[in-house]
């Protein structure tokens, strides 16, 4: 795994792919390529295996589909585990996940920049503490790398707390505290429920339509209904299945607050990568009163919030719900592959690869099932070009000096 060269004290020629990010797609695509042979170096900015899981989510977390979808290559969830795995399971399946291929990344190393160079034909990878070279550039930063903190008129005269969920751990702080969660995706909606499960007071902003389905229908997960039923029926049949199963199961949302959109859920998954809301028990405390539902907010004051209908409530804290960004626009440099959001261009399931030795893993808006799904397509990719280069008939050792040097002169 960790078989680079270093050439100077800042300067690292690394023989396999750079990776950059050890979640779960980047750990994914390192066992993948360990698997076919090809060393390779996982850059993580934290000091970490899956920051995202272990430093920015809530404790009450639980994988939303059944462990199955969400198993990456080569390495089972361990039988005991239960259908949906807690937060601290999955991590401890991912610690173990690294152990059993050996993956050691190198960490605290943020990637500040990366840029390849036609002249050496490598990429050059900057953190903070030098500069990392490579014919291959794997981008596994993931779709929710930054929080989005919206510029909400009058969020900073606000005098209580505002956090966004990825800094949310527990409801135990709020206890009997009136909270704004703005945002209904599957984290205001969980953020909600927990608060509710700490006595606290949660008002939860729906601006918009929103599609709720139960998590599971009868024992079976409603995500795994729909996978079975896309391969025998078309997507706006199966999407008025889903509908018919959420009413008959959560009855009709619309008096709650919670429109739905005209297009149906996995219809607008795939256009807009918008989730449905999978309910794990939001659904019933909205009904019950102790989750109410906001219209949108007009401003915030010193106090509160001021909505669109006119009505102003005061608030001791306020939950930012509002969803994750991109990063990769902040550091790859030059690069048309990505759109100005930090999203691949080519939609799924096409996505994974782009030009001059660069891939990305983790971008297919389909969670962790699109993650193992891109990791393997990668590993194949790379291990041919690999076999080629240092195979048994290969005359160039592509650890030459000779390439090196034709860089530095040129930096
Ligand atoms: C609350 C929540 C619950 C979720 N639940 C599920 C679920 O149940 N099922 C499912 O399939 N998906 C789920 N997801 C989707 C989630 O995207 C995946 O679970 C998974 O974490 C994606 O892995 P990843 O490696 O692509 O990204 P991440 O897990 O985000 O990992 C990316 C890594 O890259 C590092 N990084 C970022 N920028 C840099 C940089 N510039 N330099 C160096 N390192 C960097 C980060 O620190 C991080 O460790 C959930 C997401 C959230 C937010
Ligand atoms: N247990 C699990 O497995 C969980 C999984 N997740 C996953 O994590 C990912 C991120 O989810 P989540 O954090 O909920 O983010 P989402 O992007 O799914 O949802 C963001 C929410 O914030 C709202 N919003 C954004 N900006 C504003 C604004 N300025 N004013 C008011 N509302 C705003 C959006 O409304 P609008 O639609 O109007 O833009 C939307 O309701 C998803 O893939 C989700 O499925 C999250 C939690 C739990
Ligand atoms: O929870 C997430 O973030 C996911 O991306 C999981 C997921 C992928 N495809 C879906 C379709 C419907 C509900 C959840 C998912």
């Amino acid at each position: 795994m960790d078989t680079c060269r270093e050439l100077e004290p800042s300067h690292i020629f690394v023989p396999g792919p750079i990776i950059v990010g050890a979640g779960p797609s980047g750990l994914a695509v390192a066992a993948c390529l360990s698997n076919r042979g090809v060393p390779s170096v996982i850059l993580e900015r934290t000091d970490c295996l899956a920051s995202l899981w272990q430093k920015r989510t809530y404790d009450r977390l639980k994988l939303h589909l059944p462990k199955h979808f969400c198993e990456l290559p080569l390495m089972p969830f361990p039988k005991n585990f239960p259908k949906y795995p807690s937060k601290q399971q999955f991590i401890s399946y991912v610690e173990s996940y690294a152990a059993r291929f050996n993956i050691k990344p190198v960490f605290n190393q943020t990637v500040e920049k990366a840029k390849f160079d036609a002249v050496s034909g490598l990429w050059n990878v900057k953190t903070q503490d030098g500069v990392y070279t490579s014919t291959w550039l794997v981008v596994a930063t993931g779709e929710n790398a930054e929080p989005v903190v919206p510029d909400i008129p009058g969020l900073k005269k606000f005098t209580g707390s505002v956090v966004h969920t990825s800094a949310y751990k527990s409801g135990s702080v709020f206890a009997n505290r009136k909270v704004l969660v703005v945002g209904c995706g599957n984290s205001g909606m969980e953020v909600s429920l927990d608060l509710c499960r700490y006595n606290a007071l949660p008002h939860m902003v729906v601006r918009n339509s929103v599609h709720v389905l139960p998590r599971d229908f009868f024992g079976l997960s409603t995500f795994g209904i729909a996978m079975t039923l896309l391969k025998w029926f078309p997507l706006k049949l199966v999407d008025t299945i889903l509908l018919l199963l959420a009413n008959s199961t959560l009855g009709n949302t619309d008096h709650l607050g919670l429109r739905r959109p005209k297009t149906g859920p996995i219809e607008l998954k795939n256009v807009t990568g918008k989730t449905p809301v999978l309910d794990v028990g939001a659904i019933s405390l909205i009904r019950s009163g102790h989750i109410r539902v906001t219209q949108a907010v007009k401003e915030i004051t010193k106090n509160g919030a001021k909505f669109v209908n006119g009505q102003e409530i005061e608030f001791d804290s306020i939950i930012l719900a509002t969803g994750y960004k991109s990063n990769v626009p902040y550091w790859l440099k030059d690069n048309s592959f990505f759109t100005k959001e930090g999203m691949p261009k080519t939609p799924f399931p096409n996505g994974w690869k782009g030009e001059e030795g660069l891939y990305t893993v983790g971008f297919t808006r389909r969670g962790l099932s699109g993650t193992a799904f891109d990791a393997v397509k990668i590993a194949d990719d790379i291990k041919d070009q690999w076999m080629k280069s240092n195979g048994p008939l290969s005359s160039r050792n592509i650890c030459s000096s000779h390439i090196i040097h034709l860089h530095f002169n040129k930096s």
